[in-house]
């Protein structure tokens, strides 16, 4: 699949599926008190597709699936800084449990303009969980409680993540080949 496309393998599919169980793991034990009653998870579509579907099934307590779909990257490798929302959550978060599921924080400026949007919808707490995340590259610092891998500043795809809306079903997260951005492929 996708020959030729992917320069090398960061993160296999047994490594996520570990990091998964883990996270859920952690998430389950910090959020013991609620009893299963009112943790919502919102997965930011589309890249969270993956992280979103296998983290709530890891996960042992009950849990609310929401969804927001925003973009800032469009078919480029790097952030416009311009978020648009392309679907809201279809449901009121004020006074509940809210963790925000990601696959990758990168610049930062998705999340960080989407945890203020959301704070002021009052929800009674509000975290982020996020399978990747670029130390190098953020110019934004925002709060993530849970965080699966610290990756090196590559434009990486798979498991959610796309170029140009493709690779976003391998199962494992590789480093794009630039031959594959820069021949206007
Ligand atoms: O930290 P940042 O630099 O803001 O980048 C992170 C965001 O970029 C990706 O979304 P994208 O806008 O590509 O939309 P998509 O999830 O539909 O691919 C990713 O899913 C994050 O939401
Ligand atoms: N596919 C992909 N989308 C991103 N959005 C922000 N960073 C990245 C990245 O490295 N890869
Ligand atoms: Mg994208």
């Amino acid at each position: 699949m996708y020959d030729g496309d992917i320069a090398s393998v960061l993160i296999s599919e047994q490594q996520i599926n570990d990091k998964i169980t883990e996270l859920a793991k952690q998430i389950d034990e910090d959020y013991q008190h609620l009893r299963g009653g009112d943790l919502v998870l919102v997965g930011v579509l589309k890249g969270a597709v993956m992280v979103m579907t296998d983290l709530a099934r890891a996960l042992p307590q009950p849990a609310q699936l929401e969804f927001m779909a925003v973009s800032s990257y469009g078919s480029s490798t790097s952030s416009s800084g311009v978020v648009r929302i392309l679907k809201d959550l279809d449901r009121d978060i004020a006074g509940k449990h809210v963790l925000i599921v990601e696959d990758i924080i990168d610049s930062g400026l998705t999340l960080s303009w989407l945890l203020k949007n959301l704070a002021s919808r009052d929800p009674a707490s509000l975290e982020v969980c996020t399978l990747l995340r670029k130390p190098d590259a953020v110019q934004v610092e925002v709060p993530l409680r849970y965080v699966g891998f610290d990756i090196p500043n590559e434009f990486v795809v798979g498991y959610g993540l796309d170029f140009a809306e493709r690779y976003r079903d391998l199962p494992y997260i590789g480093s794009l080949d630039p031959k594959v951005y820069t021949s206007g492929a």
